[in-house]
C-alpha cells in the first residue's frame, strides 16, 4: 500500500497574494505524488482569514462567526491550491471527514480547508492522518520548528529536532482564540498524540521542505511517541 502523508500549509504561504508560491507548491505535491506517496493536504486561512476574524470581532460578532468565516477562507485557499493542482487535486474541498474519505476514496489527491469552530487547521490534519492511517503529518508553518518557547517572543529560544508529544505539549501556549490557534492546537495535539502519529513541523516558506520531511529527510522537529 503506497504510504499516505498528510500535509498541512500554513496560509501564509498558500494565499492570492502568493500565486508563485501556490505554483511552487503544486509542482511539490505533483512530483510527490508521482513519487508514490498517498497525500493528503489542508490549508490555513492566512491573512485573509485573520482580516475577516478582526472584523467579525471589532463588528461584534461572537467567536463562532469568527471561527466559520476563517473556514470559509481556508477553503477558499484550498479552493486555489486545487485549482492549480489540477487533474491530480479533487477539485472540491471537503467540509468533514466523510467527505474527505469519499475525496480520498477517488485516488486523487484531496486538498482541505477548515472544518468545525473550536480548532484549526492543524486539527483538520490531524483528523485526516488519523482517519486515513498516515505514517506521518507534515506541519508546513511559519517558523523552523518546535523551540523551547515562541522563537516571535523568546530571542533566547533554541530549536528542538526531537521530541515527545508531551514535551510539545509543554512548549506551546495552547489558545482556542479564533486566528490564534498555535502550530498545534488542543485537539490536533490530542489526535495525533491518541493515535501516536509522528509529526513533522518545517519551515514552510520553501515548498522543498515539504518535500525533504515526505521523504523522511532530518528536516525541522520531529515530534513522536517517546
Ligand atoms: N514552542 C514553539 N515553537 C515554535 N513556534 C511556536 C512555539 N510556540 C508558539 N509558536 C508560534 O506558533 C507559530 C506557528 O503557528 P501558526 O501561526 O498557527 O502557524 P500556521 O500558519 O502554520 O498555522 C509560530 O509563528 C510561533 O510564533
Ligand atoms: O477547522 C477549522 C479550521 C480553521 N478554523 C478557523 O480558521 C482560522 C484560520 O485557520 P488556521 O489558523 O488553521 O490557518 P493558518 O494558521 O494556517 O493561517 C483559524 O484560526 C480558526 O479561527 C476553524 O475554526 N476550524
Amino acid at each position: 500500500m503506497a504510504p499516505t502523508v498528510v500535509v498541512k500549509i500554513s496560509g501564509k504561504h498558500v494565499n492570492p497574494e502568493k500565486p508563485g508560491m501556490v505554483r511552487r507548491y503544486a509542482e511539490v505535491l505533483r512530483l510527490l505524488s508521482r513519487e508514490g506517496y498517498r497525500l493528503a493536504v489542508v490549508v490555513g486561512g492566512g491573512p485573509v482569514a485573520r482580516a475577516y476574524i478582526a472584523a467579525a470581532e471589532e463588528a461584534g460578532a461572537g467567536k463562532a462567526f469568527q471561527d466559520m468565516l476563517g473556514i470559509e477562507a481556508a477553503r477558499l485557499n484550498a479552493r486555489l491550491l486545487a485549482a492549480v493542482l489540477q487533474p491530480e487535486a479533487y477539485p472540491e474541498p471537503p467540509r468533514s471527514l466523510w467527505e474527505a474519505l469519499e475525496a480520498a476514496a477517488t485516488g486523487r489527491i484531496l486538498v482541505a480547508g477548515g472544518f468545525q469552530p473550536g480548532q484549526s487547521t492543524a486539527g483538520v490534519a490531524a483528523l485526516l492522518a488519523e482517519a486515513l492511517g498516515a505514517e506521518l503529518l507534515v506541519l508546513a508553518t511559519t517558523v523552523e520548528g518546535v523551540y523551547t518557547a515562541d522563537p516571535r517572543r523568546s530571542p533566547e529560544a533554541r530549536l528542538i529536532p526531537r521530541l515527545s508529544y508531551g514535551e510539545l505539549r509543554r512548549v506551546l501556549e495552547q489558545s482556542l482564540e479564533p486566528g490564534r490557534y498555535e502550530l498545534l492546537d488542543p485537539l490536533a495535539l490530542s489526535i495525533v498524540e491518541r493515535s501516536r502519529i509522528p509529526v513533522r513541523v518545517v519551515d514552510g516558506s520553501d515548498p522543498w521542505n515539504v518535500a525533504r520531511a515526505v521523504r523522511g529527510e532530518q528536516v525541522g522537529s520531529l515530534i513522536e511517541a517517546s
